[in-house]
């Protein structure tokens, strides 16, 4: 079992893993730390984890939730890296005990993107042509996608970001378009690749819980870490993000479930501000779907968290409930059949 990191230790090792994205992510939190601790020496360690070398499942198939995580976290644990960085939509919404989630940077823009075939005009998903391919393995946004564009057809696209858009480009490629997360691609440069933010008013698609934040994970008695990382963390950020893993985690659908969400800070007439949040939860077939809208005054940890429940609450008052008990029922019987 490691110790907690000493107060005279001046060397911190981040572990990631080793996409563009997950290195060029960890760079800005590494440079956020230079400048708030210039006497300290930040080094990167990067490993490709199990959810990197298994390109040829669909991801919603895998029973093990820690793809991405599990083996970053045993070297963390193990004391060979401090802390660890990762995209906070990949990171289960249960930690293992002895790890937690430190103060959160301020997010990158959270919505999904649509993404156009290189060379093709469409400026909208409602200006694509019915029985056209979009490229997704989400749950989420293909059960959206069903729900609010059935007439188009959705593929399965793997593998990170830069094969997903060759895969996209390519001449005898199947897919008009594909829906990425903005900020993979505003981190990588590619902004000029947007063709359209989606959310609630452009077209009725929600994101994933945690999009577009990082999330950065550390052992649980390192409070010297806790506070060095709250000195480049960003509250709105943190306490959106915990309120939204909080709905997830009561809805108990983990990583796979369809449940999009949209959070936004408010200001009140008394000069506070609320957290707003829009969830909703979609069959994969978009035939059923349950959503509510919520403000709620969040000012902590532990209100984010309560917030997180009321939302759930919420939802499983509208049939949320059903839905996802139709989805795990589903994924059982699959589960039977190929093993
Ligand atoms: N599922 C993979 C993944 N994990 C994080 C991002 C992008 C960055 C982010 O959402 O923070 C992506 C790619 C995508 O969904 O387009």
């Amino acid at each position: 079992m490691a110790t907690p990191t000493p107060a005279t230790k001046t060397s911190f090792t981040i572990g990631t893993r080793k996409s563009k994205l997950a290195l060029e992510q960890t760079e800005l939190v590494a440079a956020a730390l230079k400048k708030t601790h210039p006497d300290y020496e930040f080094r990167i360690f990067s490993k490709e984890t199990a959810g990197d070398l298994n390109t040829k499942i669909a991801l919603r198939d895998f029973t093990s939730k820690n793809l991405w995580t599990e083996e970053l976290e045993e070297l963390m644990i193990d004391g060979q890296v401090d802390f660890i960085v990762h995209s906070l939509k990949d990171v289960p919404t249960v930690l293992p005990a002895t790890c937690t989630l430190g103060p959160m940077m301020p997010r990158e823009d959270s919505r999904d993107v649509l993404v156009v075939k290189q060379g093709l005009s469409y400026k909208s998903l409602s200006e694509i042509p019915a029985g056209s391919v979009v490229g997704t393995s989400s749950i989420r946004r293909t059960a959206q996608l069903a729900r609010k564009f059935p007439h188009l057809k959705v593929l399965d696209v793997r593998g990170n970001i830069g094969t997903r858009l060759a895969k996209l480009d390519a001449e005898d490629s199947p897919y008009t378009c594909i829906i990425l997360a903005a900020a993979g691609l505003l981190r990588l440069d590619l902004g000029d690749r947007i063709t359209q933010y989606l959310d609630s008013k452009s077209s009725g698609m929600l994101y994933a819980v945690g999009q577009g934040a990082l999330g950065i994970e550390i052992r649980k008695e390192d409070t010297f870490l806790q506070e060095m990382l709250s000195k480049i963390g960003h509250s709105e950020t943190t306490y959106a993000c915990l309120a939204e893993r909080s709905l997830l985690r009561t809805l108990e659908g983990g990583c796979s479930a369809p449940l999009g969400v949209e959070t936004e800070w408010v200001q009140t007439a008394e000069g506070s501000k609320k957290l707003r949040m829009r969830s909703v939860v979609v069959s994969v077939d978009g035939q059923k779907c349950a959503q509510v809208e919520v403000d709620g005054d969040v000012d902590s940890t532990e209100s984010a968290e309560a917030f997180g429940v009321t939302v759930a609450k919420a939802l499983v008052g509208e049939g949320a409930g059903a839905i996802l008990e139709e989805i795990q029922r589903n994924k059982v019987v699959k589960e039977n059949v190929s093993s």
